[in-house]
């Protein structure tokens, strides 16, 4: 596992698009592991810039995103499937049809669950953008005495719905349920890119990077994985 710290938080921005850019120059078909939260958002602008600038394209590639709200529209102002466009499928060369995120408004949760997994493994993840939440999760994969492997669907931590209540009027329109990609499914990516921002979640990343490999910390297995590559910003690796 490689941690790399860096001092502004546009520095550690720059250097993630950059890992893209060169991933989608090496392999232009490669499969993209996406995540939403607020983490990302930087890395996403630095990836618009340089689409717009000529040096990435998304021209021949998929994506995947981790997770979704269960019983919000694609439309909804919340829903991640709105976050990606806002972010990212607007302005970049994405074809239409290449970007995925699992479906939270579907009657049969379970099968598209099992759809989930069907495409990820005809399309393997190449490299996976991850986000931390504060209580360990990646995706949506809360701490709990055993986690799944593949697409489920999960109940919602109040402490996770409290933290996602900025982005809803009320914490009581934060949907209690997500559909998200299994830890399993996640650590089958080829490289995985761990990014964490911010002072709130210095205890946590110092937790899953050095702490015991425990499902109550979800985010600790990837301390398994062979190509993990940590990017942190200087408060949340002062514990480092
Ligand atoms: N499901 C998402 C995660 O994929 C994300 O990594 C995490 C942290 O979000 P943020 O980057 O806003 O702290 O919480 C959300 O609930």
């Amino acid at each position: 596992m490689q941690v790399k710290c860096f001092d502004q938080p546009a520095e550690l921005d720059l250097y993630a698009a950059q890992l893209f850019a060169s991933a989608l120059k090496e392999k232009p078909e490669s499969t993209l592991g996406l995540a939403t939260g607020s983490t990302p958002i930087g890395i996403y602008e630095k990836m618009i810039e340089m689409y717009e600038n000529g040096d990435l394209s998304f021209k021949y590639a998929t994506t995947f995103n981790l997770d979704e709200y269960v019983g919000l529209s694609p439309d909804h102002e919340q829903s991640y499937a709105r976050f990606m466009n806002r972010h990212l499928f607007d302005h970049v060369d994405l074809p239409a049809g290449k970007a995925h995120l699992p479906k939270g408004m579907v009657s049969d949760l379970e099968a598209e669950c099992a759809n989930y997994d069907r495409m990820l493994q005809e399309q393997p993840v190449d490299i996976q953008l991850l986000g931390l939440g504060h209580n360990g999760h990646i995706g949506f994969n809360e701490p709990d005495e055993e986690l799944q492997g593949g697409t489920h669907i999960v109940e919602l931590e109040h402490a996770t719905r409290e933290a996602n209540a900025r982005f809803f009027s009320s914490i009581d329109d934060v949907p209690t349920q997500a559909i998200t990609m299994g830890v399993g499914s996640i650590l089958k990516a080829e490289s995985i890119l761990l990014v964490v921002k911010g002072a709130d979640k210095a205890e946590i990343v110092k937790q899953a990077l050095q702490g015991p490999i425990t499902t109550e910390c979800p985010a600790s297995l990837l301390q398994t994985h062979k190509n993990v590559t940590v990017l942190v910003d200087r408060e949340a690796g002062r514990l480092l």
